[in-house]
């Protein structure tokens, strides 16, 4: 967790707009994408359930019209044969002229009521004075009306579904039936019918009778099978039109449209396979998604652009602050802050780095100044001192101590003592000319730098100095003496230090002598 902090701070400001700003159009894009998708999807479900109900009606319809229609043409038929069935030539070119004036059968036949055939059409059949022995080809002559069979296999192997209607003398007897067969596995009227198919897709329909087997099948090995546990197959043999999404005979979604035709109690369906269906909503959205992508790059061109912009001014800031720091000399006026967050923070670091600049001056200045009598303290005085060297910068100096100071304290008190200090450092100060150095040294010692003052000057100046003390009148001690030491660099040594301890040892001797008195340092 800490390490993902870590790596966050790493990231600058130009990076986390654009990664937001991907992020930002990568999930409305995707969010766009998939309410197109589901409206889409929901669209052509519907749109499909819909229109093959629709296609399936049509289809049942249709063939309720050709059933009823070969009905009827076989009822003529069957009339126009009660007298001729005992003549073999009138048969043949009554049967010949139902096949090929209708085209609605592969072949005809007569049969009389014993089961032999008299006749029949293709004559290539050579069925004439055989007997049917199938009982489901028999079942006209028990019924005795129009009927329309089950799937069966017919006397020379072809699957057929035969349509007949019984042919009865003027005395009305049932003098046999003539009938049509529609060979299910080769091309015929039902398919013609059937196989006009509405979608250029992979949506097909097929037929099933009563029973549930299928008379009608695009893949047609699959013709005479029948269908088991399928709510599309039930609900359509139950007599209901509509449609559903439900798996087909090997478990796959199927969107159906389903009618039952009413003559025979058939049923029409018309399906399209779901996922198949659902496919070409994806191929919309990926057209959808290449159509918006050259405006998906360009957005994010544009935002790079402006992230970087937005990024610059900030980043420029942190970066100088990052190597320069706020102390540095580095210009920040120099950066073009363009927007108002930016500016402000420019001006926020413009403000504070002067203020932090005024800030050191005044603590250096601070640090080298007693704060008592604001006179120079060791540290400047050390500081001046370098200077003189560096520049060998002649100078002498005067080493003074208040005398008897101890009493002041003693008599008047601290506070008053502190006064005199004061009032003596500002005397001296008075005294002084621009160019002179004057320092606190310790409690009630003071030195005096005169740069280009040689000892007998420096000793006039001195005592000049004492003379004015002397002279003085303290706010609450009244007068106050001085004793003071002289030392002179480099006559005295070009040791500094050494010039130093010769001004002090001098004031001590001053002090020695009676104090109120100058006296000068001897040479080493
Ligand atoms: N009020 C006040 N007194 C100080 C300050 N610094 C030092 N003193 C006092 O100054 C006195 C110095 O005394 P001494 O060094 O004994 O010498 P003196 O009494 O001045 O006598 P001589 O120097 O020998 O003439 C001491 O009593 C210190 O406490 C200060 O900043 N304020």
């Amino acid at each position: 967790m800490v390490n993902v902090f870590r790596a966050f701070r790493r990231l600058d400001l130009k990076r986390l707009v654009l990664i937001l700003a991907f992020f930002g159009v990568l999930l409305t894009l995707g969010n766009a994408l998939f309410a197109v998708y589901k409206v889409q999807k929901d669209l052509m479900i519907n749109d499909t359930l819909d229109s093959n109900r629709v296609y399936a009606t049509k289809i049942a319809n249709v063939t309720d019209l050709f059933l009823g229609s070969v009905l009827s043409q076989l009822e003529y038929t069957s009339d126009s044969l009660k007298h001729a069935y005992s003549n073999p030539d009138l048969l043949n070119s009554e049967l010949e002229r139902l096949l090929h004036q209708t085209e609605s059968f592969n072949s005809t036949i007569f049969v009389d009521n014993k089961g032999k055939v008299l006749a029949v059409s293709p004559s290539t059949l050579n069925l004439v004075n055989t007997y049917i022995k199938d009982e489901k080809a028999l079942e006209p002559l028990t019924r005795q009306q129009t009927y329309i069979s089950e799937p069966f296999l017919s006397p020379v192997g072809n699957l057929i579904v035969s349509i007949t209607s019984p042919v009865f003398d003027d005395q009305k007897r049932f003098i046999g039936f003539v009938g049509g067969a529609i060979y299910l596995q080769e091309e015929n009227i039902l398919n013609q019918i059937l196989d006009k198919h509405h979608h250029n897709d992979d949506s097909y329909t097929y037929v099933v009778d009563q029973n549930g087997h299928i008379i009608f099948h695009k893949n047609v090995s699959r013709i005479g099978e029948k269908i088991e546990n399928n709510k599309i197959v039930d609900a359509v043999l139950a007599g209901i039109s509509g449609s559903m999404l439900a798996p087909n005979s090997y478990g796959q979604d199927m969107l159906a449209g389903f009618a039952p035709v009413r003559l025979p109690s058939w049923g029409v369906v018309s399906q399209s396979n779901k996922s198949a269906t659902l496919d070409k909503v994806s191929n919309t959205i990926v057209d959808v998604l290449l159509s918006t992508l050259p405006l998906i790059v360009l957005t994010l061109l544009i935002i790079l652009l402006f992230g970087t912009k937005i990024a610059q001014p900030l980043a420029s800031l942190a970066q100088a602050l990052k190597e320069e720091g706020l102390n540095s000399k580095f210009d920040a006026n120099k950066i073009n802050t363009w927007y108002f967050e930016a500016d402000y923070l420019k001006q926020a670091f413009l403000s504070s780095h002067k203020r932090i600049e005024q800030t050191i001056q005044k603590l250096d200045q601070d640090r080298q100044k007693d704060q008592l009598t604001q006179l120079l303290n060791r540290r400047g005085m050390e500081k001046a001192l370098a200077y003189f060297v560096a520049n060998s910068q002649s100078f002498s100096v005067l080493a003074l101590d208040i005398d008897h100071f101890k009493k002041v304290n003693d008599t008047y008190g601290h506070d008053v003592g502190d006064i005199v200090i004061k009032e003596f450092a500002a005397l001296m100060q008075q005294c002084a000319r621009e160019q002179d150095l004057v320092c606190r040294s310790g409690g009630e010692e003071f030195l005096i730098f005169l740069p280009n003052v040689e000892l007998d000057v420096a000793y006039k100046i001195a005592e000049r100095l004492r003379l004015n003390i002397e002279a003085f009148k303290f706010q609450q001690v009244g007068n106050v003496t001085t004793s003071i030491g002289i030392s002179q660099w480099p006559n005295i040594s070009d040791d500094i230090d050494t010039v130093l301890k010769q001004a002090d040892r001098a004031l001590y001797s001053a002090k020695e002598a009676g104090r109120n008195r100058t006296h000068l340092a001897e040479c080493t």
